[in-house]
């Protein structure tokens, strides 16, 4: 058993930057129709914005084309600003993907610190960092396992912790706690909350309550090609205790959905 970690974590001393998107097209290289048309959306910097929409409308291919990893697979137009704007979205980015694509040859502690290696070795400092985020995340004794020997929600632990060691100030996160039951996934939401505290986060998810509890803003993404409606959210803290305004914004997310049927 790993003795506790009493460490400095990494130092997170990122400036927080909100990114705009004002008319945003996509198109997939060989599609002849668009996928996303007339998008404006704000990211306000160190708040959360989560994304809903129905299957299919395009919300991991807005979250991949911000993360860089769509530039040679699309067309792309509208303006996209990011506040300072001396910072680029390509170096201040980290994107959790819907699977966690954990390296199954690596032990836990490897996985987390793959980003940070130089060359072959992990420094002293983010071996630290990373132990104490394990730590806090409740899987410090799992660090020398490989990952296949962890159930769903501790890899997804494991997954969110290498997004923290990236330390970067934008965190995307695609469907992040969807393979896991409510309980674990309850949990997770808590400590995401937690962890990812001053960050620009842009969350996708299927869950209304997810996205209520979690959302400093929320956006529903419909039509097609899909545009992007924003809904006001309550003024209480997240992760937000359910009541009755919460219950009212369910019933309004649920409306919106369905009507992306017609
Ligand atoms: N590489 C690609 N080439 C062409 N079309 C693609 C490609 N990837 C996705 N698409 C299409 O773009 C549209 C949006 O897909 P995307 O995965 O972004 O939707 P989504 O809202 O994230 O769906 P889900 O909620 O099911 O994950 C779909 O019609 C999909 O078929």
């Amino acid at each position: 058993m790993r003795m506790s970690v009493s460490t400095r974590p990494l130092s997170v001393k990122s400036p927080a930057l909100q990114i705009d998107i004002s008319a945003g097209y996509l198109r997939y290289t060989g599609s002849k129709a668009a996928t996303l048309q007339g998008i404006n959306m704000r990211f306000p910097a160190g708040q959360w914005t989560c994304i809903l929409g129905r299957s299919g409308c395009g919300k991991t291919s807005l979250l991949r084309y911000l993360a860089g990893l769509l530039d040679q697979q699309v067309s792309w137009s509208g303006e996209l600003t990011i506040t300072p704007p001396q910072f680029d979205l390509k170096n201040n980015i980290a994107y959790m993907a819907q699977q966690d694509l954990l390296m199954p040859w690596l032990s836990v502690l490897d996985n987390v610190t793959l980003s940070a290696k130089f060359g072959n070795t992990i420094t002293p400092v983010h071996k630290e960092a990373a132990l104490a985020l394990l730590e806090k995340v409740g899987l410090l004794d799992s660090a020398d396992c490989l990952p296949q020997k962890l159930s769903g929600g501790m890899r997804q632990r494991v997954a969110l912790v290498r997004t923290l060691m990236q330390n970067k100030p934008v965190i995307l996160m695609d469907e992040p706690f969807s393979a896991v039951d409510a309980v674990t996934r309850y949990r997770l939401q808590d400590m995401a909350c937690e962890l990812l505290k001053d960050k620009t986060v842009v969350l996708i998810t299927h869950d209304p309550q997810e996205a209520i509890r979690l959302a400093d803003k929320i956006y529903i993404m419909q039509g097609k090609p899909s545009s992007a409606e924003s809904l006001k959210v309550p003024a209480s803290l997240t992760p937000r205790q359910f009541d009755a305004e919460c219950a009212q914004l369910q019933q309004s997310i649920m409306a919106y959905l369905e009507r992306s049927d017609a």
